[in-house]
């Protein structure tokens, strides 16, 4: 099942994504100890930040210290790079725990030991943080790129056929920077729940494609048409044209 839900406001859209994010906190909360969440990288940072940081009845709503993180995907770069999905997360939403002595989530990166300069150690990154991972993630927060992207599974890959490693690398990634780990369809399809975020009029052309045209195969596409229940929250801007099928969080 698919859901979309649009607001006109950049914050609308953070609330309602934190909102959604404390739900299902809450309900992975009351069957055990964790809430095993993934994120993504790109413009979920800022959305994370509005939603879970600067919303403060939010943000007294999240069990921080309850929380497990992994990425959906990293680019293989140092953590601390301006690349680095860990580096966005730990800017956007680490910074303001530690600010406000918040007890901090569990975050589970990639191994930074592990990573040369020519790549020729990306394959056991790859098998490190598989390793790393839980069967089965409760929400994983996904962006779509203006290609129609998402984690690092690019449109064309063949990583889209990959059925057998959960965690994949790839050395030609058409968006810098090229050498990045991701989520195959294994973990994506193992999960949960997923949820994407896309705003603005960039994203208006890929939706409309994702939503009207019957195959068109986009990566995004693939999560819609698979067995976990998927809800897209936007705002109108990139919505443009696609029907919008569900009652606000
Ligand atoms: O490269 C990436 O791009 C996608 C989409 O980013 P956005 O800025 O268009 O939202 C992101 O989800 C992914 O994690 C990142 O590595």
């Amino acid at each position: 099942m698919v859901n979309v839900h649009s607001y006109a406001d950049s914050q609308d859209v953070a609330d309602a994504v934190a909102r959604y994010v404390i739900q299902h906190q809450n309900a992975a909360l009351e069957k055990g100890n964790t809430f095993k969440i993934a994120i993504s990288g790109g413009s979920l940072g800022k959305v994370l930040n509005k939603g879970l940081i600067a919303n403060k009845e939010n943000f007294a709503n999240v069990k921080w210290s309850n929380w497990e993180v992994y990425f959906s995907d990293e680019r293989l770069v140092p953590l601390n790079h301006e690349d680095s999905n860990y580096g966005l997360f730990n800017e956007m939403v680490l910074n303001s725990l530690r600010d406000n002595s918040v007890d901090l989530p569990k975050v589970i990166t990639i191994e930074e030991s592990l990573l040369t300069p020519d790549g020729s150690a990306d394959d056991k990154i790859a098998s490190d943080y598989e390793a790393k991972l839980p069967e089965s993630l409760d929400l994983i927060l996904l962006g779509c790129g203006p290609d129609g992207h998402t984690c690092s599974l690019f449109p064309g890959h063949k990583l889209l056929t990959e059925n057998r490693r959960r965690i994949a690398y790839l050395q030609d990634s058409p968006k810098p920077p090229p050498r990045r780990v991701t989520f195959t369809f294994p973990v994506l399809f193992n999960s949960k729940n997923i949820a994407f975020v896309a705003e603005g009029a960039g994203k208006a052309a890929v939706l409309s494609r994702i939503f009207d045209e019957k195959d068109s195969g986009l990566p995004c596409e693939l999560v819609n048409k698979g067995p976990v229940p998927v809800t897209w929250f936007v705002n109108d801007p990139a919505i443009q044209g696609v029907p919008v099928t569900a009652t606000k969080y």
